[in-house]
């Protein structure tokens, strides 16, 4: 398998911050490669350097073989780059867009076909800020395969879509893989990351700290159990501290969220509750994800504002 994108001991500072530090990686032909991490991770910096749009301070990076500081312009010609709208003129066609940045590539591809493929081939004459939330979007995906690229790169897509859309452009973006081009993304949403990419990179406060498929990566919670729960009276944060199998707990919506390790963590909870007399309602099992990864990688949650 050939490697498109390798990266090596990449940092990049602004000021005083170490936005980005020293990661190394590679991402191999034909694959979804996702970059998770909570907000300020550094996500953005990493991959806009990679794509040559940021100066690293040090480190190498290839990309297809080149150097994005040196070679922006010929690696430009072969990969996808996503753009926001604010790129685009006001009250532009889609069609209009399309032709327009084709015309900046020297081998541009079948725009028509592009929009076609994505079920867009009816809103040709359309006004690209008429368009729902997830059409602009795949406006905006048209735009980045407009020149065929072998890599293309997707910065949080779907954060202002509604589920169907979401899916939608799952499945957009599955296809561009299938269709042979690698795609690298970064992503808030876990469920996106956990359905969509084939390898996922964690990143913590700029820095690489786990890089596997889902599998492996919820694989490696070995023994570790969640238990979600309501209860009816006050939820016994402090005394699920007090066991010596909690891993973590925190209240989620509503919801008493405990992880702990060990075959009799589940019982221990429940023993806790009855001596405490609450009562549990929806007392439930659940499936480790990835953010369960990061919390045991990290000690902490992944998203903001998640307390306990
Ligand atoms: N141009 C800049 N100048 C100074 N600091 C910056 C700049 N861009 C980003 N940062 C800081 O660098 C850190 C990494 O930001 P970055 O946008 O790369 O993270 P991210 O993981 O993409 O975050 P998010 O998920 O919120 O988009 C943050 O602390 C951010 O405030």
């Amino acid at each position: 398998m050939n490697t498109v994108i390798r990266c090596q001991d990449l940092s990049k500072r602004y000021g005083d911050l170490l936005a980005v530090d020293g990661v190394s990686f590679e991402v191999q032909q034909g694959e979804i490669f996702g970059m998770i991490g909570p907000n300020g991770a550094g996500k953005s910096t990493l991959m806009e350097c990679v794509e040559g749009l940021r100066t690293r301070d040090s480190g190498t990076v290839e990309v297809l073989g080149m150097d994005p500081a040196k070679d922006a312009a010929e690696i430009h010609e072969r990969v996808g780059l996503q753009l926001q709208t604010s790129a685009l003129p006001p009250r532009i066609k889609v069609g209009e867009a399309l032709q327009l940045f084709s015309s900046f590539y020297r081998n541009p591809g079948d725009w028509r076909k592009t929009l076609r493929d994505l079920g867009l081939d009816e809103k040709v004459n359309s006004y690209v800020d008429k368009l729902s939330g997830g059409q602009r979007q795949r406006v905006f995906i048209a735009l980045a395969l407009v020149n065929n690229p072998e890599l293309i790169f997707v910065d949080e897509i779907t954060t202002a879509l509604d589920p169907q859309s979401r899916h939608a452009v799952w499945d957009v973006i599955r296809d561009i893989r299938d269709n042979g081009t690698t795609v690298f993304l970064t992503t808030h949403f876990m469920e996106e990351a956990e359905r969509l990419c084939d390898r996922v990179a964690i990143v913590d406060h700029g820095r690489l700290i786990a890089l596997d498929t889902v599998t492996n990566l919820i694989n490696s919670l070995d023994g570790e159990t969640k238990l979600t729960f309501t209860v009816n009276g006050r939820p016994p944060i402090r005394e699920l501290q007090q066991l010596p199998s909690l891993i973590h707990v925190e209240r989620s919506e509503g919801r008493v969220v405990a992880r702990g390790k060990g075959r009799t963590f589940a019982q221990e909870v429940m023993g806790m509750l009855a001596d405490l007399q609450l009562v549990a309602e929806d007392f439930r099992s659940e499936q480790p994800n990835l953010e369960d990864v990061f919390l045991s990688l990290t000690g902490r949650p992944m998203r903001e504002g998640s307390g306990q």
